[in-house]
C-alpha cells in the first residue's frame, strides 16, 4: 500500500475524523466521547476505515460486481505489501459518489484523509488494527460477490447470518480487543478473546432485528434468514409487505431470542475489560446496555419493526443512561443495571 500522498496529517485531519464519526454512527459517537487518548483516536480511525467498506457494501445504487471490485481494491490499498494507491481507489470510487452525499459518503470521499491519519498512528496499535479491518473488507467483498445475481444480500440460513455478523461486527470486536488487551495478563486477554465474538454478534443481531425495513428499502439487503422466513411462508422479496407482518414479526422474535443468548458472554467481557491506554468501561458498557434496552423493546413490540419501521429506546432513556454513567457506574453495578433495563425503561 501507498497512500499516494506524501503530506503528513494535520490536527485538522484528526478533528475532521472525530466530527465524521459523530455524523455517521450513534454507537461510536457515544463510545468515542467516553474514551480518552490514545484509545479515542485509535477507535475513531479503526471505525472510519471499516465504515468506508460498509458504505460501499450497503450501496444499493452500485452494481454488485462493482461493489466487489471496489472492496477488493480498497483491501489492496490497506495491504502494506500491495502496490495499489489510494488515488487509484478514488478514481474508481468517485463516479459512484452520490450527488447529494450524506455523511457516510463524505467519509468515502475523504478516504485519503482517513488513511493518512491512520498511517500516522503509532506502529503497534496501527498494525493491531490493520488485519481485522482487512478481514471485514474481504468479508464484505465475499458477500457482495456471493449475492451478485440477486442485486443485494439474501442470507439463507442462521449459520450464514452468523457468518455475516462475524465479518460485519466480529472483526470489529477483534480490533477493539487487540487494542485494549495490550499489556494485560494472559488470563484477562484470553477471557476477552473468548467473549468478544458474542459481544459483537449481540450488537449486530440487535441492529438486524430492528432495521429490517431500512435494510430492504434503502440497501436492498435481507439479513433475516430465508429459512426462517420460509417457515412463516414469507417470500424474501415480500419481507416488508403488509400481508406478511405477522410472519416477519415471528422471525424478528426469533432473531431477538438468538441475540439474547449472547448477553451473558458480553457482560463477562465488560467485567474484565481493562481501563488503560485511554480505554474506559463506559465506552463499551453503554452500547451493551442500549442493546439490552432495545431487546426489551423488541420483545415487547416486535410488530413495530415492520408496522412503524422503527423500534428503539427513547431519547429520554438514552439520556438517563448517559447520566447514570456521568454519576459513575462501577463494574459491580452492571448486572443490576442490565436487569433493570431488561424489565423497564430507565428513568432520569
Ligand atoms: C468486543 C466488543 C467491544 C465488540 C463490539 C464490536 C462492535 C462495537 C461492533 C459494531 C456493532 C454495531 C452493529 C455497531 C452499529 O453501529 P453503526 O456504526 O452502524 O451505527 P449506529 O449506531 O448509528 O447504528
Amino acid at each position: 500500500m501507498t497512500t499516494g500522498q506524501p503530506e503528513p496529517p494535520t490536527d485538522a485531519d484528526l478533528e475532521w475524523c472525530y466530527d465524521a464519526v459523530h455524523g455517521v454512527s450513534r454507537t461510536f459517537s457515544i463510545t468515542i466521547d467516553r474514551l480518552e487518548e490514545p484509545m479515542a483516536r485509535h477507535i475513531c480511525l479503526g471505525y472510519l476505515l471499516c465504515r468506508v467498506a460498509d458504505t460501499i457494501e450497503d450501496a444499493g445504487h452500485i452494481p454488485p460486481e462493482t461493489q466487489t471490485e471496489l472492496l477488493t481494491e480498497y483491501d489492496r490499498v490497506l495491504d502494506p505489501d500491495a502496490d495499489r494507491t489510494v488515488s487509484e481507489f478514488m478514481t474508481d470510487v468517485e463516479p459512484w459518489l452520490p450527488e447529494e452525499r450524506g455523511d457516510d459518503w463524505e467519509v468515502v470521499a475523504q478516504t485519503p484523509r482517513v488513511l493518512r491519519t491512520f498511517e500516522s498512528l503509532a506502529d503497534e496499535p496501527r498494525e493491531i488494527m490493520r488485519e481485522p479491518v482487512r478481514e471485514l473488507v474481504d468479508g464484505m467483498a465475499m458477500f457482495t460477490d456471493r449475492y451478485a445475481t440477486e442485486g443485494g444480500l439474501r442470507l439463507q440460513t442462521v449459520e450464514e447470518l452468523e457468518e455475516y455478523c462475524w465479518y460485519a461486527a466480529g472483526t470489529v470486536g477483534t480490533l477493539i480487543t487487540g487494542l485494549v488487551a495490550r499489556g494485560t495478563s494472559r488470563e484477562r486477554a484470553d477471557e476477552m478473546r473468548e467473549n468478544a465474538r458474542s459481544f459483537a454478534l449481540l450488537l449486530q443481531l440487535v441492529n438486524i432485528a430492528k432495521d429490517v425495513e431500512d435494510d430492504y428499502h434503502e440497501e436492498n439487503n435481507v439479513y433475516l434468514p430465508a429459512e426462517w422466513l420460509a417457515a412463516e411462508n414469507v417470500d424474501v422479496e415480500a419481507v416488508t409487505d403488509e400481508a406478511h407482518h405477522g410472519g416477519v414479526t415471528n422471525v424478528i422474535k426469533r432473531v431477538t431470542g438468538h441475540a439474547e443468548r449472547y448477553l451473558d458472554d458480553a457482560q463477562r467481557y465488560l467485567e474484565v475489560v481493562p481501563e488503560h491506554h485511554g480505554n474506559r468501561l463506559s465506552a463499551w458498557a453503554i452500547p451493551y446496555l442500549l442493546a439490552v434496552g432495545t431487546l426489551r423493546e423488541l420483545r415487547e413490540r416486535p410488530e413495530d419493526v415492520v408496522r412503524e419501521g422503527d423500534v428503539k429506546v427513547s431519547r429520554a432513556e438514552v439520556f438517563a443512561l448517559l447520566q447514570q454513567f456521568e454519576d459513575g457506574v462501577s463494574r459491580s453495578n452492571l448486572a443490576e443495571l442490565r436487569k433493570e433495563m431488561a424489565e423497564k425503561p430507565l428513568h432520569h
